[in-house]
């Protein structure tokens, strides 16, 4: 084992998926795992297999398409979800299970009601079951923040002596400050030595999840549990991005410690989750909001145009922000161009086919818009992957709408290669095109979430609209993505995707599992 190597296990498929608003359909976990492999992640935990059958479909195909990362499920410590995640990941190269059960008092006490010796015995032999289908396990202690530290010796020995690999210390509510975490971590690997490796996953509920992270590995956790954009339950999890950064360029604290991560690769993974949860992080985001690298005042940029380093402690490029993008695309730009600046965006699974048409798109979009934006390239690419089952495709939208009229849309789609056309009033433009579309499809949408962003700047700029639509009563919600320069254009095709993810998703469970949604 290399000691100075960091394991970056990435949970945005799993405790990223856990935070409100933020659920995928397999399709797009299928897309976000082979960006965090060409990231370098090192292990993917891709789902949670016995929470539903679209998790354990979702772990089962990515299991099957990753080749370079390990690819890990969590379970409870209960047969079931071990047998599940088993299951689930005995197609991939390499696996791993990741079974859990809480360690602190008010966790056995109140929510397990089971007796710290219960939690031993139930934690020895659930490791001891995923034993039987992988040879890598992971055990957590849930809630090992608020556990006893007799308490986690114990349980780390008995885990260990049952066969765990690798033994997980979350700071699941975020409520340890760095030095306390330090001096846990310090003590608790020191204890552990070689016999497993030491793991952390922190949650950010003070805003101390990377600080956490950060100060545990500096105090002998050699695997760090995090997500891209820092999604995860509540105010989630510690980014990837930012403690992979903070041991990049603080070299001078961090000495020999390195992680894997391919660090231009960041920007790109950043946006595509955005994309495809439609939760985009704060513009002040470290590393990878907006203004991370944006200078505003005179004396900043003054400072950066004499010398960068005045004022960057990292240069955009090493996270893959391309700064001054020196390919300017417009209307006479010819395919070559194009394919060029997808290429120097870092796409480069992009099909011929989601090629032809993101460039059709850009030439209708170049007639009407005087500069496409690195932006706008980068949305058409991503909008024309997310959105290539068409199982509905918007042909025509009409829209009236008068301050004493009545809110009127005429939509056209093509189905089976049919042509249906329809009109409806509603209580306003959008309620109007909803209501048209759920009787020309026969699906019956409740909104759940609809959000608007101008994807560059100016009046003329390209809208993202981004719908969570459920289909059946309390059931799971679909993600659809619309991008025009028209915003109810936009609105119309982001409430179709979600309907056409929905489809979708339902055929592939029918297909493998037998499932219906
Ligand atoms: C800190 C974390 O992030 S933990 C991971 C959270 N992720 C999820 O919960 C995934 C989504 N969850 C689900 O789909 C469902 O909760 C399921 C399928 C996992 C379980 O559903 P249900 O069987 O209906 O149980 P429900 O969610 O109501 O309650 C959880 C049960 O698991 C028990 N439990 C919780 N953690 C564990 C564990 N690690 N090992 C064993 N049992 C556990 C609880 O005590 C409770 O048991 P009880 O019903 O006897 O009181
Ligand atoms: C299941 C565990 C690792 C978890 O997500 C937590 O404790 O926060
Ligand atoms: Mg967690």
């Amino acid at each position: 084992m290399d000691k100075n190597k960091i394991i970056v296990f990435d949970t945005t498929l799993r405790d990223g998926e856990q935070s409100p608003g933020c659920s995928m359909n397999t399709d797009e976990k299928i897309k976000v795992a082979l960006q965090l492999e060409k990231l370098g992640v090192d292990v993917i935990e891709a789902g949670f297999a016995a929470a539903s059958p679209g998790d354990f479909d979702a772990v089962s195909q990515i299991a099957k398409i990753i080749k370079n990362s390990t690819i890990c499920s969590l379970s409870r410590a209960i047969d079931n979800d071990i047998k599940q995640a088993g299951l689930a990941v005995s197609h991939a190269s390499k696996h791993r299970i990741h079974t859990f059960i809480a360690t602190s008092p008010i966790h056995m006490q109140y929510k397990l009601k089971m007796t710290p010796d219960e939690v031993i015995k139930r934690a020895v032999k659930a490791v001891q079951y995923a034993k039987t289908f992988v040879d890598d396990v992971e055990f957590s202690c849930e809630d090992a923040g608020r556990s006893e530290i007799p308490f986690l010796k114990e349980v780390i020995d008995a885990v260990i002596e049952a066969g765990a690999k690798t033994i997980n210390l979350p700071d699941t509510v975020g409520y340890r400050l760095p030095t306390e975490l330090a001096s846990m971590i310090k003590e608790l690997s020191a204890y552990t030595g070689d016999r497993a490796i030491i793991s952390v996953h922190n949650h950010n509920d003070l805003g101390l999840a990377t600080a956490n992270t950060l100060a545990s590995v500096l105090n002998g956790a050699r695997q760090i549990e995090v997500t891209i954009n820092g999604l995860g339950e509540r105010a989630g999890n510690s980014a990837l991005e930012e403690a992979v950064m903070a041991i990049k360029v603080r070299k001078d604290i961090f000495g020999d410690l390195y992680t894997n991560i391919n660090t231009p690769e960041l920007y790109a993974t950043s946006r595509l989750v955005a994309t495809i949860t439609g939760v985009e992080p704060q513009q002040n985001k470290a590393i990878v909001g907006k203004n991370a690298f944006t200078h505003e005042s005179g004396i900043h940029q003054d400072g950066v145009l004499k010398h960068q380093e005045t004022y960057e402690i990292m240069r955009p490029e090493d996270v893959g922000v391309i700064k001054d993008s020196t390919l300017i695309l417009g209307k006479h730009s010819g395919r070559a161009a194009f394919k060029d600046k997808i290429a120097q965006l870092g796409f480069d699974n992009v099909s011929e086919e989601e090629l032809n048409n993101a460039f059709e798109r850009f030439k209708v979009l170049a007639d009407k818009k005087k500069d496409i934006t690195d932006d706008d390239v980068r949305m058409l690419i991503t909008d024309e992957a997310l959105n290539h089952d068409k199982i509905f495709d918007l042909v025509g939208l009409q829209i009236s709408d008068c301050s004493n009229g009545l809110p009127m849309a005429a939509v056209t789609i093509k189905h089976n290669n049919e042509i249906l056309k329809d009109a409806a009033l509603g209580d306003g433009t959008m309620d109007a095109i909803f209501k048209t579309i759920d009787r020309l499809t026969g699906y019956s949408g409740q909104l759940k979430d609809y959000k608007v962003v101008s994807v560059s700047e100016g009046k003329d700029s390209l809208a993202k609209v981004t719908t969570r639509v459920s289909f059946e009563e309390n059931s799971q919600t679909f993600v659809g993505h619309g991008l025009s320069i028209d915003t109810m254009l936009a609105t119309a095709k982001a409430y179709l995707g979600a309907l056409n993810s929905y489809l979708s998703q339902k055929d592939r469970l029918t297909k493998n599992c037998g499932h219906q949604i």
